[in-house]
């Protein structure tokens, strides 16, 4: 489990995260929400071991990220920025290969073992057909879901992604997060998911983290996102709860003051 302790980033003389303490588990699938520039990213990038805190401690498992050297770190943790790393001169299967490298033998080939990794990856985000197209040629959505299969053939115990799902349509994007939600049950493994999708993650979050100006407004299990007045306050717009048509799940509906008069 990661833990916070007395977190603080100050950044232009403005202070963007204040944690005086946060847990976050590592054998769950935990959704990061909040506004924008509320801090997620700040947030995921200490966890991802990107970037220290000015002050405080960030602990994985009880041990200082600071400890960590970088190779060590991405057996622990894969991480995949908001901002997609450059390709240049990729083909999608050699991305993914990167996921390989923390984990390469000392004689630097690919094993076996490596190759169906990376192929199993590829199959379950769909790009086993794009393998030897450059990936500076994917579509954005496309280009996501291979970064995505690089983190998940890096089959580290934590993967971090920062609005996986941005680029994505509908479609990939539910798959996205029942893939991450089944990897987090079949293979406990933790996932830390930053979205701005409330009803992605009314479905397959187990735990929340909700930020506001760079503090913590609520975290805990599902549950706490159940309450209209919490979400609504969150994201600062009226936000009503209905029954999902299919499932047991509750959907949020925003229902902006403008819309009653409309
Ligand atoms: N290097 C920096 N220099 C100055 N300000 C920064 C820096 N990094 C982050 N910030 C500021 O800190 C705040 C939090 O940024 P962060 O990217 O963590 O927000 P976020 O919640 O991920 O936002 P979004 O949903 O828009 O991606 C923002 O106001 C941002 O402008």
């Amino acid at each position: 489990m990661y833990q916070l302790s007395d977190v603080l980033m100050t950044r232009d003389d403005r202070c963007i995260l204040d944690i005086p303490t946060l847990t976050i588990p590592t054998d769950k699938l935990t959704v990061v929400l909040g506004h924008n520039g509320s801090g997620k990213s700040t947030l995921v990038s200490l966890l991802a071991g990107q970037q220290a805190p000015d002050q405080g401690l960030v602990t994985l498992n009880g041990k200082p990220m600071a400890q960590f050297n970088a190779k060590a770190l991405a057996k622990e943790v894969a991480f995949l920025p908001q901002k997609l790393p450059a390709s240049a001169g990729l083909t999608v299967r050699e991305v993914v290969r990167l996921g390989r490298f923390p984990w390469r033998g000392l004689l630097g080939r690919w094993s076996k073992e490596d190759e169906q990794l990376v192929d199993a990856a590829m199959a379950q985000t769909k790009v086993t057909e794009f393998s030897h197209h450059l990936a500076d040629n994917l579509s954005g959505g496309e280009r996501q879901r291979a970064w995505v299969a690089m983190l998940l053939a890096q089959q580290s115990p934590v993967l971090i992604l920062d609005e996986p799902t941005s680029a994505l349509d509908i479609q990939h994007q539910y798959h996205l997060m029942a893939l991450l939600a089944h990897i987090t049950q079949d293979a406990a493994r933790g996932m830390i998911v930053i979205l701005h999708d409330l009803n992605l993650a009314l479905l397959y979050a187990d735990h929340i983290v909700a930020l506001a100006k760079g503090k913590i407004a609520f975290e805990g299990n599902k549950e706490l996102l159940l309450d209209e007045e919490r979400l609504s306050a969150l994201y600062n717009t009226s936000i009503k709860l209905i029954d999902h048509p299919v499932s047991a799940n509750k959907l949020a509906v925003v229902c902006p003051e403008e819309l009653a008069h409309a």
